[in-house]
């Protein structure tokens, strides 16, 4: 996509190179020991690993590039977590339909077996997705990631089916292939931003949990819930409509019990990516553009966020009081007594913010204390992932928004990497178990310290 529509991509840059971890990965792993991490997530390119998609053809550099990567983490004790699918499909497999295709799902479980049996020995934790939401509604719904397809809610739920049948299915292979000897988990990551209600109206709370089903509960309740399924208000809504549009049949397709039963409890572990918080009314002074029918607009609520909320770089984020806190209990309250891991969670600069990031700062040390608050309050979060390590390639923006703790200089052929201040913060956050809100980096020289 980038390739063929450069002009998609805000500052027409592609990810061909972008970090360019493939050549620096040495000096990734030494800025993660720099931090202190004791684990790190990343994910594997499908087609790196198989250009066509399928197991026929497997490009044994792309193994061993994985190979050294995973090997340099463990040597320093670094524990892998890794995520078979963020976001780059191979072009073939899209030709062919890509998450609409129903075979997706024996294409997606091929894919897993080969990477459970290429490094399975050393990673263990696995993550099947990377946000179905932004797979399917942002992909196949919305056209604003790739493949950039507007088909609507029909394509969205379409895809949400196919997504969690072709994780249940490589969850399944896992447990029954690979867990007895390798010993490890495997999860998919979903992201949850918190809906809660504008108003205390009894309207609005129905507005917040249609809102939260058609954000994240179409992924989560088939996989995390006890009856399984699609969420029960939104598939009745979807259904209520679409008889009323004129479709012969409703546009959410439902499971035939056997689908049903092989996704739901399919989890080890439950990956959240949080980032902030939107309150969500059946006020239509608020509604923004959705292309219609879309999930949010068979959920008929909108959402706004408050004008004192502080802005980041993105236009969709902004740092939401407590919003960990409010989404983990409420997921704890909903799913059970699970295991949950902050897959992802961090903040946007502008490319000429430069090294001070007191924003940064300011958005950990709230994140944190929020989780804090969650864990105190009972929730099993077991871990926690900064988003990100390093400035990245950020899709349809380019590197027009930058998330890193290390600035990538990306004028540089060598994507040389500098600290940020949020950098020694977080370092220092994590080594003394304690959030210091008045502590100050002494000078951005960092080095590896003892015992870390
Ligand atoms: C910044 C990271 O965000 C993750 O994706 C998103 C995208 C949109 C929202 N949202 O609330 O609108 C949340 C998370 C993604 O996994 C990662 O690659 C980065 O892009």
């Amino acid at each position: 996509m980038t390739h063929n529509k450069p002009e998609v991509i805000k500052d027409m840059t592609n990810g061909d190179i972008a970090a360019d971890t493939y050549n620096n990965y040495k000096r990734d792993v030494e800025m993660m020991r720099e931090l202190g991490l004791d684990a790190y997530r990343f994910s594997l390119s499908w087609a790196r690993l198989l250009p066509d998609g399928f197991t026929n053809n497997v490009n044994e550099a792309g193994v061993t590039f994985y190979n050294n990567y995973i090997d340099e983490m463990i040597k320093y004790n670094i524990q892998p977590m890794v995520t078979l699918y963020h976001w780059d499909l191979p072009q073939k497999l899209q030709e062919l339909g890509g998450f609409v295709n129903p075979l997706f799902t024996d294409w997606f479980e091929d894919y897993a077996r080969l990477a459970f049996e290429r490094f399975g020995d050393r990673v263990k934790f696995w993550i099947t997705f990377n946000e179905p939401r932004e797979i399917c509604y942002e992909g196949y719904g919305a056209a604003t990631k790739a493949p950039i397809l507007n088909a609507t809610a029909v394509g969205t739920y379409l895809c949400a089916k196919n997504l969690v049948i072709a994780h249940a299915k490589a969850y399944h292979a896992y447990v029954k292939d690979f867990k007895p000897n390798q010993n490890g988990q495997c999860g998919i990551t979903i992201s949850v931003n918190w809906f809660g209600p504008a108003t205390d109206s009894e309207e609005d709370h129905i507005m917040a949990e249609l809102r939260r089903q058609a954000e994240w509960g179409l992924y989560a309740e088939p996989i995390f819930s006890q009856q399984g399924g699609f969420p029960k208000e939104l598939s009745e809504r979807v259904a209520e409509k679409s008889a009323k549009q004129g479709y012969a049949s409703s546009r959410m397709p439902s499971f035939t019990d056997e689908e049903r039963d092989l996704v739901r409890g399919s989890f080890d572990f439950f990956g959240v990516n949080h980032y902030t918080a939107f309150l969500a009314s059946a006020a239509k002074e608020h509604k923004t553009y959705y292309p219609v029918p879309s999930p949010y607009d068979d959920s008929d609520s909108s959402t706004y966020t408050p004008d004192d909320w502080p802005k980041s770089a993105s236009g969709w984020l902004k740092l939401a009081p407590n919003s960990i806190f409010d989404a983990f209990t409420f997921l704890r309250n909903k799913y059970g007594d699970i295991d949950f891991y902050v897959t992802e969670n961090g903040w946007s600069t502008s490319p000429t913010a430069g090294l001070i990031d007191d924003d940064r700062v300011r958005y950990y040390r709230a994140a944190l204390n929020s989780l804090l608050d969650a864990r105190e309050a009972g929730v099993n979060i077991k871990g926690y992932m900064a988003w990100s390590l390093m400035d990245n390639f950020e899709w349809m923006e380019g590197i027009t928004e930058r998330f890193g703790l290390y600035e990538v200089d990306f004028e540089d052929p060598a994507r040389s990497r500098t600290p940020r201040k949020s950098a020694f913060v977080y370092k220092h956050i994590i080594k003394n178990r304690y959030i210091d809100s008045d502590y100050k980096p002494e000078s951005l020289t960092m080095t590896i310290d003892d015992g870390l």
